[in-house]
Formats: structure tokens, C-alpha cells, sequence
């Protein structure tokens, strides 16, 4: 009797033991994220969320309040406007313009609602006449400014309302030192500008000029502006061109010299 009983199991039993996976179903991953977005009203948190996001965007166009100082020379702060520097400030920053330099304008190329990313940018000279205008420009669109001058010419009051605002910093330093910054741009204004001061100490002078070609390409890898990418920005004289005929000079008058050759 008990050798009778067989297993009827066997009978059915696969013969081999290779395995099947569980069909795909291709839209289950779709069809899982819309019930979870239509239970406990996900859904329309979103789109209360996207309604109050426009309407910060549009009630707020640009998020970058510019830094005004406390105690500003200017009280116009008009993010492109440059007409309250004097004449010859303004063909500066115009040349600077056309050399490049334009092309950093926050308010040119960010799209509605993007806060512009500030700069990294050395004023060299930064306390003179020319460099604390455009330190006060700098910081007024957003940018972090680091200003380096030995203040042979130049003085702390120009650039003192900056004091406390973090976008600023003040480096008493002589440029022909090298200094390590990782900035995006260097201005280098940093130049006795007239006879009386370069002929104080004519033996730096002169070793300055001899220096020049180091000083440009120091303070080019100083700063890493290679690594980085900066920009860099050297200012010169329009008594390059030789005594002029004409005050104040276009940039289409080249005096005695043609400064392309
Ligand atoms: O050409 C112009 O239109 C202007 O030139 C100069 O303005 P600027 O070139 O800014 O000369 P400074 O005011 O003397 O500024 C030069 C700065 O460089 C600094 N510097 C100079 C030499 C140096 O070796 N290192 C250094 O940091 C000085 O301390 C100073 O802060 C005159 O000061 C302005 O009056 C004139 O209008």
C-alpha cells in the first residue's frame, strides 16, 4: 500500500529550475507619482507654491539691493548711469567699457528674477582719484571689491564709507609685491600720476618701468587671474600720445604717436 502512494506534485512539477522575472509594467513609476501628488491635496500645494513664486519674481524683479553706504558721495544710485563723475572719469570708464569690461553690467543679461552673481575684483590704486569712483560703481551694482594701495598718492577718506560694508576690503600694499587673490577682475590703477610724485623716488620709478613687464604678468599670476580666468584692466596716460593740441582728448586724436603702429 505505501509503496502505491506517488507524489502527484511531481507530476506538475516544472522540470527545470530557471527563473522568470515579473513582467514590467511601464507606466507603474508615472502612475505612482500622480497618486502620490493627488492624495492629501500635494497638488495643490504646488500650485500655490508656483503662484506666490511669480508673484515674488514679478513684484521683485532683481533680488540684488545694491550696498548703499552710509555715508555715500552719491545719492544717486542708478545701476548703469555713470553721469555723476566728471567728464574725464567718464571717458575712462567709457574705454573701459569698449576694452570689455562692459560686458560684467548686472543688468544687461540676468534674466527677470535671477539674482546677479557679484564679482571678485582688486582695485589696485583703489584709494586715488579714478579708483575710489570706481570702487563706490563696483560696490553699488553688487560686486565684492578689494582695494590695494601703499596710499603714496591716494587717501583712506576716499574709500572710508565703505568701511563695514562685507563686500569691501582694504589692502595697504605696494603692487610691485606680490600679492595671492583669486579674484574675476583686476583694475590696475595703481600709478603716481604726476611729476611730482614719480620724480619723489625716481630710483622705483625707473625700476618700476624696468619692472613693468613683471609687474602686468606678476600681478596677473599674483592674482591668478590665469587660473581664474580674470580679466585685467591696465591704465595708462594720454600723455602717451605726446604733448597734445587738444584738451580734452577723443580717443580718435593720437597726438604724435599712432598707438597701433
Ligand atoms: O588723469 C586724471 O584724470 C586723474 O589722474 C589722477 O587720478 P589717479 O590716476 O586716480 O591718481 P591718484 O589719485 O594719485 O591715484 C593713484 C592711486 O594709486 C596708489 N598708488 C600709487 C603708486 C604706487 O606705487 N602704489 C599705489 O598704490 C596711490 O596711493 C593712489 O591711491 C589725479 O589725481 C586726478 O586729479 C586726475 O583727474
Amino acid at each position: 500500500m505505501g509503496s502505491e502512494l506517488i507524489y502527484r506534485g511531481s507530476e506538475t512539477q516544472p522540470s527545470s529550475d530557471s527563473y522568470s522575472p515579473k513582467p514590467v509594467k511601464p507606466w507603474a513609476s508615472v502612475t505612482r507619482i500622480i497618486h502620490y501628488l493627488l492624495r492629501e491635496q500635494r497638488l495643490l500645494f504646488v500650485f500655490v507654491g508656483i503662484a506666490i513664486a511669480t508673484l515674488i519674481f514679478t513684484v521683485f524683479p532683481t533680488s540684488s539691493a545694491p550696498y548703499v553706504a552710509p555715508h555715500s558721495r552719491f545719492t544717486t544710485l542708478i545701476p548703469d548711469s555713470i553721469t555723476y563723475f566728471p567728464i574725464e572719469t567718464q571717458q575712462k570708464f567709457s574705454s573701459a567699457h569698449r576694452l570689455g569690461f562692459g560686458s560684467a553690467n548686472p543688468t544687461s543679461k540676468i534674466p527677470l528674477g535671477l539674482k546677479r552673481k557679484g564679482l571678485r575684483i582688486v582695485v589696485t590704486g583703489g584709494a586715488g582719484f579714478v579708483g575710489s569712483h570706481l570702487v563706490d560703481r563696483l560696490i553699488a551694482r553688487g560686486d565684492s571689491v578689494i582695494v590695494v594701495d601703499n596710499f603714496f598718492t591716494g587717501r583712506k577718506q576716499n574709500v572710508m564709507h565703505h568701511f563695514g560694508n562685507p563686500n569691501f576690503e582694504l589692502i595697504r600694499h605696494d603692487v610691485v609685491e606680490p600679492l595671492l587673490l583669486e579674484v574675476d577682475q583686476i583694475y590696475h590703477l595703481a600709478c603716481p600720476a604726476s611729476p611730482v610724485h614719480y620724480k619723489f623716488n625716481p630710483v622705483k620709478t625707473i625700476i618700476s618701468f624696468i619692472l613693468l613687464q613683471n609687474l602686468i604678468t606678476g600681478l596677473l599670476q599674483a592674482c591668478l587671474a590665469k587660473r581664474v580666468g580674470a580679466r585685467f584692466l591696465l591704465t595708462s596716460t594720454s600723455e602717451v600720445y605726446g604733448d597734445p593740441l587738444q584738451h580734452p582728448q577723443k580717443e580718435t586724436y593720437w597726438g604724435n604717436v599712432n598707438p597701433i603702429g
